[in-house]
């Protein structure tokens, strides 16, 4: 199935690239005025291969659960138990994401990929679960590559179904206590930047704490035989072993959304720095990838930027948010609507009868 997904993924179509950027050019508002939101608009009509491109409603938001192995290291000031009671919040109607969603028309499923829970059956909750949270990644690999693909397979599998019941846009979401961790790992490994670099603060940790997770990742990446960078030009099995040394079954799973997404020419708002390292994880198995990705905000997270920077997307939206659950990408989805709202509705100067200005 990850196959057949990468085989499908197609680059930016050239053609309705430049017929959206001459549609921009025609509309009645000067050159360029809406600043980033033309380079949006243009972004989905190439991604779609149509000029104007498809609303990107309804948006359908996935939230993939997991724990991780490192928790025990201390790398979180927070007890793992939050990961369940989080998904068992979503399900509830809750939690932040869920009133985000509820103010952007949004709707939720929550994906178990690896809660260290088991989790009852219950309306809005898919059970994925490749297993009982992650190894230690500062121990050796955190998932075998079979598992890793499994957990891809997942994310493609929600993707599909979500798309089959009507999505036009997908928004990423996830939850798990400790993913920072396992995101600096893939952020490092996939940028060549130092851990440093690229370790925040997550939930909340103070300074010891916060060199530990430094130590911790650099540890994970000696360990794991993963010093030096893994470029979109190494082959798949590099990627791919990557993740499964030092990811979270949520990043496999949000890396397999987002392919899903894009083999299928359906957008996807990338949320914080949890996807921002899935997505790297993508763009190393397919760099078109990108093409159908739309970066929704910039976490606080240190890692976030330089993953963004790696992939080539401007955020849009900015707030210091460090919330993950899919917030960020919640918020921009009515400006990404907005965006393409401009290429179906506004007059251009020919129909309105408005003088253009002499160039
Ligand atoms: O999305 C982000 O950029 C983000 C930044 C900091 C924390 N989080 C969320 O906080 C949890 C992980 O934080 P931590 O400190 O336990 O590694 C996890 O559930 C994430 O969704 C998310
Ligand atoms: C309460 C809480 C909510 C969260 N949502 C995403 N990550 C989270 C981490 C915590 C601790």
């Amino acid at each position: 199935m990850l196959a057949e997904t990468l085989a499908a993924i197609r680059p930016a179509d050239p053609r309705a690239l430049a017929e959206a950027r001459a549609h921009q050019d025609r509309l009645t508002k000067p050159r360029g005025s809406l600043g980033v939101l033309e380079e949006v608009a243009i972004r989905l009509a190439g991604a779609a291969g149509a000029s104007p491109p498809p609303m990107p409603e309804p948006a359908a938001l996935a939230i993939f659960a997991a724990d991780h192995g490192v928790h025990a290291r201390g790398v979180s000031p927070w007890p793992q138990e939050v990961t369940v009671q989080m998904v068992a919040n979503f399900l509830a109607g809750g939690a932040v994401a869920n009133a985000f969603a509820a103010q952007a028309g949004v709707t939720v499923t929550v994906v178990d990929v690896g809660v260290a829970a088991d989790l009852p059956e219950a309306p809005g909750l898919v059970i994925r679960k490749i297993a009982h949270g992650t190894d230690d990644l500062s121990q050796g690999p955190a998932m075998t590559v079979d598992q890793a693909v499994r957990a891809l397979e997942a994310g493609i599998v929600v993707a599909r179904g979500l798309i089959a019941e009507g999505a036009r846009c997908l928004i990423t979401g996830d939850m798990g206590i400790a993913n920072t961790t396992a995101s600096a790992a893939l952020i490092s490994v996939f940028t060549g930047k130092d851990p440093a670099d690229v370790t925040g603060r997550g939930t909340g940790i103070d300074d010891a704490m916060y060199h530990g997770k430094v130590d911790i990742v650099r540890e994970s990446l000696r360990v794991n035989g993963l010093v030096g960078f893994i470029d979109s030009g190494s082959p798949p099995s590099e990627a791919l072993r990557a993740l499964a040394a030092v990811g979270g079954f949520e990043h496999a799973a949000l890396a397999g959304f987002i392919l899903g997404g894009a083999a299928a020419r359906v957008p996807v708002i990338l949320d914080g720095v949890i996807a921002g390292a899935a997505a790297l994880v993508a763009a190393a198995l397919d760099p078109a990838v990108t093409d159908h990705c739309v970066a929704g905000h910039r976490s606080a997270e240190p890692g976030h930027a330089a993953a963004l920077t790696h992939l080539g997307l401007r955020p849009l939206v900015d707030l210091e948010l460090r919330l993950g659950e899919g917030t960020g990408g919640l918020l921009a989805h009515p400006m990404v609507c907005a965006a393409v709202r401009v290429m179906h509705d506004v007059a251009t100067f020919d129909s309105a009868g408005v003088t253009e200005k002499p160039v």
